[in-house]
């Protein structure tokens, strides 16, 4: 493929990931060091190799299917709530802390997010911490076995995106271990979504620009495709479905946390098919208390780090406090309480 420099792509380049299951070090270390020139230059790779049946993928896809076809008086017994857990119907966000576009239409899309899993007597979620909470899932009675779906593909997706977190760390010369002690209790996020057919309007996207929060999205799509990655030139790179494979991309807190090493590319998605999609993103991001400091490897002898210090639980409330509308009230009146 053509990648010369940082931000110079036209297409998304695919990474074979099955080294990283042996034990053959020189191949562990080839992996990553390609892996690394893909998150400087362009942010995003597919991976493919990875140890994930289809089959599991799949039942997640049909058990989102089946979970939009619901009435929406059942979604909306889900509704989205404090802890980010639950329904957002179709136009519920807009993109406001976007600095790739100005974003003025609603998302032409209907998400659900399931994040790690709290019990509401988890010692966390009594003490009202930040995001820690139970689920929303849907009746057992309506969709018997989702639960056991989602929860099966979300420790799947963890055991892959750990490796994908080791290989980071090898990647910078750090041992394999090295970033996940920052990943001890991780900030995972599920998110089902569903774009139905859109017209073709101006300023109306599925999912509008924008560079993703957290550390890293490994992302499946149904073959309907519409993602698209912009490049330094400005151009909108198509990433189009590849069979057995995850989208893989920098959110900004690895950005940061690389000191700009690695890139958070912009991207979005306008479904142009004429066919409805799904896609189900997996953000895997750090523990709420890690501390998110440029990592030495990543900068240059002596010289200042670009970011100060941010603990990571901080950094995303007020990522999520601006984005979405159920909360800006909230954030508000918080705002001004405090
Ligand atoms: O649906 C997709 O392909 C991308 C979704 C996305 O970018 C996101 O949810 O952050
Ligand atoms: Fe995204």
């Amino acid at each position: 493929m053509s990648m010369s420099a940082r931000g110079e792509f036209s297409e998304i380049p695919v990474l074979d990931v099955s080294g990283l299951y042996g034990c053959d070090e020189e191949a562990v270390r080839a992996v990553a060091s390609t892996l690394r020139g893909y998150l400087e230059n362009i942010g995003f790779l597919y991976i493919v190799g990875h140890q994930i049946p289809q089959s599991d993928i799949e039942a997640v896809r049909e058990a989102s299917k089946q979970f939009f076809a619901l009435p929406e008086d059942e979604k909306l017994k889900l509704r989205i709530d404090k802890n980010f857990r639950g329904y957002l119907p179709f136009a519920g966000s807009t993109i406001v802390t976007s600095s790739v576009a100005t974003v003025s239409k609603p998302n032409q899309s209907e998400s659900i997010f399931f994040m790690h899993e709290v019990e509401a007597d988890d010692p966390r979620a009594l003490a009202e911490k930040p995001l820690q909470g139970p689920n929303q899932w849907p009746d057992a009675a309506l969709l018997p076995e989702f639960r056991e779906t989602i929860e099966r593909y979300v420790d799947q997706m963890s055991t892959l995106a750990r490796k994908m977190v080791a290989a980071i760390s090898i990647s910078l010369g750090l041992s394999p271990d090295e970033l996940n002690a920052h990943f001890e209790d991780p900030t995972t996020f599920l998110r089902l979504l569903h774009y139905p057919t859109q017209k073709a309007e101006e300023g109306l996207f599925g999912s509008a620009p924008h560079t993703d929060y957290g550390f890293i999205t490994l992302l499946a799509q149904d073959d309907v495709g519409g993602l698209e990655v912009k490049n330094k030139a400005g151009d909108w790179v198509p990433a189009p479905p590849i069979p057995n494979s995850f989208v893989m991309n920098v959110g900004d807190i690895l950005a940061r946390w690389s000191n700009d090493v690695f890139v958070s590319t912009p991207h979005r998605v306008i479904n142009r098919s004429g066919r409805e999609r799904y896609s189900q993103p997996f953000f895997f991001d750090p523990s709420m208390e890690a501390q998110i400091e440029a990592l030495p490897a990543c900068v240059v002898d002596d010289a200042k780090p670009k970011y100060e210090p941010v603990l990571y639980g901080d950094y995303l409330m007020e990522r999520i406090d601006k984005n979405y509308h159920y909360r800006k009230k909230k954030a508000a009146q918080e705002s001004a309480a405090g």
